[in-house]
């Protein structure tokens, strides 16, 4: 049997999306959404992966897609340690890492995962591309105002770099020419500060910045604080309480900005209230960006799945668009970026980069 399919995997918070391609073609695409009920009942995401698993290996059995028609497995990679943007193989430091949340815990930790897992069945190669964990801060970025904790480069690096790839197509100019402020709005959300092609500043998309449908981003210290302390909560209850649990979750209980999208047009005045607020934190966040670019900014992007409600776009656009013209690409295009990364490699116009040898092992 031929093998030239390419399978890719990308686990998101509120998601598991799948895409086959063949070549750059994009023969098969499924996504699968994940209530909050669903997920509540695992305690670590790491916990996730046979159910993750479970669900795409009964995709390709109903798609008839046997695993040995593919020639690579691509995930979306995870909070690994700071590392430049690119193509990895996944190797066994990577699964470990992986499997400790070495920068934390997400979804997208169970990417590189399930790649390696269903690649070592059939021994083919199995890789990751640009990882939430792309580092590209300057060093003034760093900086948190507390020694002990650093600010951490945590993104969706790889939709970002995709859709400033594909506006810079767009309007034929060269994308390391560009100052972007890119937003995704997903299940979390990253606002980032593009300079010339380098991302330098971004909210941690996993403990920072607006809150997004199932994230606290940034909250009162003090207050959290008294919260940790107040004897109520274990360790494990503040991390679901701040992810997964935050957001439009904690405020109307899912994480369907879809629903809460349905709701308003029924008239329910706190959906309306929560949804504004998250808008109005956006918004904020591309503010604080455009400084950190000081006003010299080419274009804003709003993309993710949120960038879907016109109702959100809206809000945010009146509140930015002084600064510059501003694009929305709804959705993400993360499963093209995945397979384009693996043709690189696999076409040899590019070596797959090596995560021992890219990042600082002894941190
Ligand atoms: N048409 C839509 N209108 C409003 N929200 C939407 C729409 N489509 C998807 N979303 C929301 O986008 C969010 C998921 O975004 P996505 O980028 O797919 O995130 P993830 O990769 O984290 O699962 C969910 O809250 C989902 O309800
Ligand atoms: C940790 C940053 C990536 C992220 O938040 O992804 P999702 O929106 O898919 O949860």
């Amino acid at each position: 049997m031929s093998k030239e399919l390419i399978l890719t995997i990308n686990p998101g918070s509120t998601s598991t999306k799948i895409g086959i391609f063949k070549d750059k073609e994009k023969i098969l695409e499924q996504k699968l959404e994940h209530n909050t009920d669903e997920l509540e009942k695992f305690e670590k995401i790491t916990d996730q992966y046979e159910y993750r698993m479970d669900l795409i290996q009964d995709v390709l059995e109903k798609e008839n897609m046997k695993l040995d028609k593919f020639k690579a497995v691509v995930g979306r990679g995870g909070l690994l340690r700071p590392m430049p943007a690119g193509t990895y193989e996944i190797t066994d430091k990577m699964v470990e890492d992986l499997k400790i949340g070495i920068q934390g815990e997400h979804a997208s930790n169970l990417g590189g995962l399930i790649a390696k897992g269903l690649g070592d069945r059939v021994n083919i190669p199995s890789y990751i591309v640009d990882p939430v964990a792309v580092d590209e801060f300057e060093d003034i970025a760093r900086i948190s105002g507390i020694p002990e904790i650093p600010r951490k480069s945590l993104l969706h690096a790889l939709n970002i770099r995709a859709v400033s790839h594909r506006l810079a197509e767009e309007i034929d100019k060269d994308y390391s020419s560009l100052n972007l402020i890119v937003a995704h709005l997903g299940g979390g959300i990253s606002v980032a500060s593009i300079e010339k092609g380098r991302i330098t500043d971004v909210n941690n998309a996993n403990e920072m910045g607006p809150f997004s449908p199932e994230r606290a981003g940034e909250v009162p210290v003090g207050d959290l604080a008294k919260l940790c302390f107040s004897g109520e909560y274990t360790l494990s209850d503040i991390k679901k309480k701040l992810r997964g649990k935050a957001g439009l979750v904690g405020y109307l209980g899912t994480n369907n900005a879809k629903e809460v999208v349905d709701r308003i047009n029924s008239g329910d005045k706190k959906a309306q209230l929560i949804f504004n607020a998250m808008a109005y934190q956006i918004g904020k966040e591309i503010g604080k960006m455009a400084a950190v670019l000081k006003g010299k900014v080419d274009y804003i992007i709003l993309t993710g799945g949120v960038a879907y409600s016109n109702m959100l776009t809206s809000y945010v656009k009146d509140m930015i668009d002084f600064i510059a013209p501003v694009e929305v690409y709804p959705g993400e295009d993360e499963l093209e970026a995945l397979n384009e990364g693996a043709l690189r490699v696999l076409e040899g116009k590019e070596k797959a980069k090596v995560y021992e040898e890219e990042v600082n092992i002894n941190d």
